[in-house]
């Protein structure tokens, strides 16, 4: 299928990071190339010779032999020079000799360069970046060298200055831990918390990184979190959220007691365990979580939404649609990018806006609109964002029942990078109550339900409420990047999907969105663009296009 795998371009070199380490290197030739040939195979720790007549000698080079970084044979080249050798750089301004050299070389098998002779060579030089551990090399491929050293110089001038020492600690970082996990079999684990610090940690926070702070951080390796440097040094969790692990709502409602005062009332009121029948623990719950959890102070009012296990589903729906982001950036970086501004919107934002308020906690350049059909609960989001110092990367727009569900034109812009909903599940207010009651269902509700009925029915329920998002996104195209929402059903999933495939649309997700406890929601992304989402949370369970 066109478009899947990468398309075969041929006709370039393979780029590679040859170990050169302890082999002989012959250097043919003692002038100016020569002299940058035995610095690029010194700084390789290969074991170096230079042939060449002492008067041909540059004083760089003559430098080198004098200080024995090199051997030196002070005469032309012979045959016998390319005993027991492993590589050829020559670098002779006799093109006769050179082709002699070639040839001999290519008898031999020894992999030879012979400087300024592309077809005489088994690979070329390139311009290269050097910062402590990183290299960086710029080839053209023979047609333009003085452009690959213009093109070598943007790209680290682009770099941040201390790009080399946050490599040097990472690999210092990486070799401890292998010595406290070495299993084989915790490889896929390493991997991954390992990919983790080196995403959410920047790039000064590493280079700050002493041995205790690598010992500290090493402690969160067993548990699979990650710290922040702040926290390792002063035991405090910040309150930006940086948002890198997986929220299992596997709740210790003790310790949260002994953590928050009100938590501890509606537990103490419930003889010490949380009853989830009643709404004012519940609601008391969600308010502690997104206290201690996310730093995030909201007021939920008595008659709107709030799922016994919000926090749960809704931080694992915003962490999805994270990466989903992050890797599929048009900047083609595969992490998340703190520089790049991102603006989403949240179709039916609800009083508590709490979808909103954890992304852009956790995204500090992220740019949110939130729209609602209901006043009431907008004017409940205003105080929550405002509480929360976040008004300044929100915007809110009252919308009608019958317009669109992406006013992209009343909000005033062009486009947008994502959309999330959490749509009402239900298709009338019958079903609702039977839902509630656990009709059809082994057992009743294991929760009490506090959503209004402006929040919780809609007509054809959350499926047909996608389908609408379905057909405004088949208009809007690649005005959006990503349109998503979550779901209360895998049935609603399955006829989304196929509604996608039949509208043309190849590229999409599906999350099964876990919580710890029983029940399951499920999200789903698309996209009209091309740039398919890198499945790089495996533990968050989602998979794209197989369904
Ligand atoms: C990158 C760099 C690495 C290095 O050598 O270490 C390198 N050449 C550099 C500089 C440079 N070389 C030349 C100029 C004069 C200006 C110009 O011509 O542009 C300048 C500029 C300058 O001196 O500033 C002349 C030249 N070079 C080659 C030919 C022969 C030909 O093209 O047929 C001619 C004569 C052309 C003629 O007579 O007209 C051939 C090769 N030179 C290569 C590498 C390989 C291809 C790499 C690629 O395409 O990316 C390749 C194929 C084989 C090889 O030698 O490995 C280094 C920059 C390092 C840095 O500073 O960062
Ligand atoms: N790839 C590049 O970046 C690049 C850039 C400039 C020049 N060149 C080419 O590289 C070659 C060398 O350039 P240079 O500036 O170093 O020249 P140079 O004149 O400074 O050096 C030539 C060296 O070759 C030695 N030599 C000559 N014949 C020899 C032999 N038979 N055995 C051993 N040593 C011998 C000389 O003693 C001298 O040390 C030339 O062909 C030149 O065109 C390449």
């Amino acid at each position: 299928m066109k478009g899947q795998y990468p398309e075969i371009q041929g006709g370039g070199s393979l780029i590679l990071a040859w170990q050169v380490k302890n082999k002989h290197v012959l250097v043919i030739g003692g002038g100016d190339v020569a002299a940058g040939r035995i610095v690029n195979v010194l700084n390789s720790d290969a074991k170096v010779t230079v042939v060449s007549p002492r008067e041909g000698l540059n004083d760089e080079v003559a430098f080198r032999i004098d200080q024995k970084q090199v051997n030196y044979v002070d005469r032309k080249f012979e045959p016998s020079d390319l005993d027991g050798v492993d590589m050829v750089l020559a670098a002779v301004d006799d093109s006769e000799a050179s082709t002699q050299i070639y040839k001999l070389c290519q008898e031999r098998r020894i992999p030879a360069n012979i400087a300024d002779v592309p077809p005489e060579c088994d690979f070329y030089f390139g311009s290269v970046h050097r910062d402590g551990p990183l290299q960086i090399m710029v080839s053209t491929n023979g047609n333009g060298p003085k452009l690959a050293n213009i093109v070598r110089r943007k790209i680290a001038a682009g770099l941040p200055e201390n790009t080399g020492a946050a490599i040097q600690k990472v690999g210092t970082l990486r070799r401890k831990l292998r010595k406290i996990a070495p299993a084989p079999e915790e490889g896929p684990k390493r991997m991954q918390w390992m990919s983790k610090v080196c995403e959410t940690w920047s790039l000064e926070d590493l280079c700050e990184m002493d041995e205790d702070d690598m010992e500290a951080l090493l402690g969160y390796y067993k548990p699979g979190t990650i710290p922040k440097l702040q926290e390792l040094r002063t035991g405090e969790t910040p309150t930006v959220f940086d948002g890198s692990f997986d929220y299992e709502e596997d709740v210790d409602f003790k310790a949260l007691a002994l953590q928050d005062a009100e938590f501890a009332k509606v537990l103490d009121a419930n003889a010490g365990y949380l009853s989830f029948y009643d709404p004012q623990a519940v609601k008391q719950l969600t308010k502690s979580l997104l206290k201690r959890d996310f730093g995030l102070c909201i007021d939920l009012p008595d008659d709107r939404l709030c799922p016994p296990v919000s926090t749960c589903y809704s931080y694992n729906y915003v962490r999805w649609i994270q990466d989903i982001i992050d890797t599929t950036n048009p900047a083609y970086t595969d992490a998340y990018d703190p520089n790049r501004y991102v603006t989403g919107l949240d179709i039916g934002t609800g009083a508590s806006a709490i979808y909103s308020l954890l992304l852009l906690r956790t995204r500090s350049s992220w740019l949110m609109c939130g729209t609602d059909i209901d006043s009431a609960s907008l004017a409940h989001a205003t105080t929550n964002i405002e509480a929360n110092d976040l008004a300044s990367r929100m915007r809110l727009l009252q919308t009608s029942p019958s317009g669109p569900l992406i006013p992209l034109s009343a909000l005033g812009l062009d486009r947008l990078d994502f959309t999330i909903c959490n749509p009402p599940f239900f298709s009338s207010t019958k079903e609702m109550h039977d839902s509630l009651r656990g009709e059809g269902k082994k057992g009743r509700a294991s929760a009490v339900c506090t959503g209004a009925e402006v929040e919780m029915v809609t007509t054809g329920g959350d499926l047909g409420f996608v389908l609408r998002m379905v057909e405004e996104s088949r208009a809007l195209q690649d005005k959006v990047q990503w349109y998503s929402s979550m779901f209360g059903k895998l049935s609603s999933v399955n006829v989304l999907v196929a509604k996608l495939k039949t509208v043309g649309i190849t590229n999409w997700a599906v999350s099964c969105l876990h919580s710890g406890g029983r029940t399951r929601r499920w999200a789903v992304a698309w996209s009209w663009g091309d740039m398919r989402p890198r499945n790089v949370s495996k533990s968050r369970r989602w998979w794209s296009a197989d369904l």
